[in-house]
């Protein structure tokens, strides 16, 4: 693979893992943040103590924090701010590339669905970048905290777009040996699973605080993936994804993990914390509190069963208590598997 021109959007925890892979790889990677103190200390001490605390990034992450520094030349664009801030960046994004008047491929490694208009993270960057500066545009999704990232954890994501030659483009530039890239070319069924994962790894940690021992769980994790699957059929998706890097594979990290945003966020809620009063003292994106709302109402559009959504909308919305919800859920009906 020759040495590709990579520009990051997005320092947090997962734009800088992903920095650092590609920088292994040898690549020019150039790692664009909106805080300049943040592009200081990345640049100087080859921290970022804020997301990564004192995991050391490879020297060849150039942090800077003017985009068209990161942009100008680049290759390979992998956005990586949360759900809410992608438009806004891609728009950044746009600009640049109207001065520079050059094609790049776009991966999003983010893991959301914008509420009300209900798209997802491709969709919203396939409406605000003109196709004419597309070279291609997909998503990378698979389990992969990036706590476990940095300190060379072996970790498997799938590089998905419906051009399998830009998932393959991809692969190329990222796969090393301690992180091993598939490819996929079912966007929408990786993107409803990597998003919706993020509601059961809330519900997780909520089972957690009660106590609730490993048949609990075993049982959030299959009926869980059942209804995510349920609801990207209804959008075309492949089930067999839901098998996959981008299904069961980060369900079971995200939501067995210490690291996790979402299960920290579900143990808390659980323990009876305040919502604001959680999303404030975590003080990194929580992508499933917003997923949960945007999951239940699309089940409503859609008419699909997602009782544990629904169950989770209550306890983070409705103020619900989990316990109760959690008597609900298994006085249900008995039903049919496979349904
Ligand atoms: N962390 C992980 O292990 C993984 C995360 N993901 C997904 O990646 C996405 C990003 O997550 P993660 O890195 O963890 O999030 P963090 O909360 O760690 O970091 C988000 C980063 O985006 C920046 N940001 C937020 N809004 C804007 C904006 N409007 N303009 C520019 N920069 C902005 C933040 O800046 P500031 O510091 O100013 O807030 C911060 O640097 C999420 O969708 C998440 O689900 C996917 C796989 C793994
Ligand atoms: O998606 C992730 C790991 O694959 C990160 O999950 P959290 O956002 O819950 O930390």
């Amino acid at each position: 693979m020759s040495r590709e021109i990579i520009a990051v959007l997005g320092a947090g925890s997962w734009g800088t893992a992903l920095a650092n892979v590609a920088a292994e790889n040898g690549h020019d990677v150039r790692l664009w943040s909106h805080r300049a103190e943040q592009v200081d200390e990345i640049n100087e001490t080859h921290r970022n103590s804020r997301y990564l605390g004192e995991h050391s990034i490879n020297e060849g992450v150039v942090a800077v924090s003017d985009m068209k520094q990161a942009v100008d030349g680049a290759d390979l664009v992998l956005s990586v701010v949360p759900t809410k801030a992608t438009r806004e960046v891609a728009q950044q994004l746009v600009a640049i590339l109207e001065e520079t008047n050059h094609k790049v491929v776009v991966m999003a490694a983010t893991k959301g669905i914008e509420p009300g208009t209900y798209k997802r993270v491709s969709e919203m960057l396939a409406e605000e970048i003109p196709s004419k500066y597309l070279g291609g545009l997909g998503i990378i999704a698979g389990p992969s905290h990036a706590e476990g990232v940095i300190k060379h954890d072996p970790t498997l994501v799938t590089a998905v777009s419906a051009d399998l030659t830009v998932a393959k483009y991809v692969q190329g530039v990222l796969s090393n040996q301690v992180f091993r890239v598939y490819t996929n070319t079912d966007v929408v069924g990786s993107e409803i699973g990597a998003a919706l994962k993020n509601v059961i790894a809330i519900g997780a940690g909520a089972l957690e605080s009660l106590g609730y021992d490993v048949n609990a769980k075993a049982a959030l994790f299959t009926r869980g993936l059942a209804e995510i699957s349920r609801l990207g059929q209804a959008f075309g998706a492949n089930p067999i994804t839901f098998m996959g890097l981008a299904g069961v594979g980060d369900l079971f990290a995200t939501a067995t993990s210490v690291y996790s945003r979402n299960y920290r966020a579900g143990v808390q809620l659980g323990e009876g914390k305040h919502l604001d009063d959680v999303v404030a003292d975590m003080g990194m994106v929580i992508e499933g509190i917003s997923t949960t709302k945007v999951a239940h109402e699309l089940a409503q559009k859609k008419h699909v069963e997602m009782p544990i959504t629904s169950a989770m909308y209550r306890v983070i919305y409705d103020n619900e208590d989990v316990k109760n919800v959690m008597q609900l859920l298994m006085g249900r009906p008995v039903s049919q598997e496979g349904k």
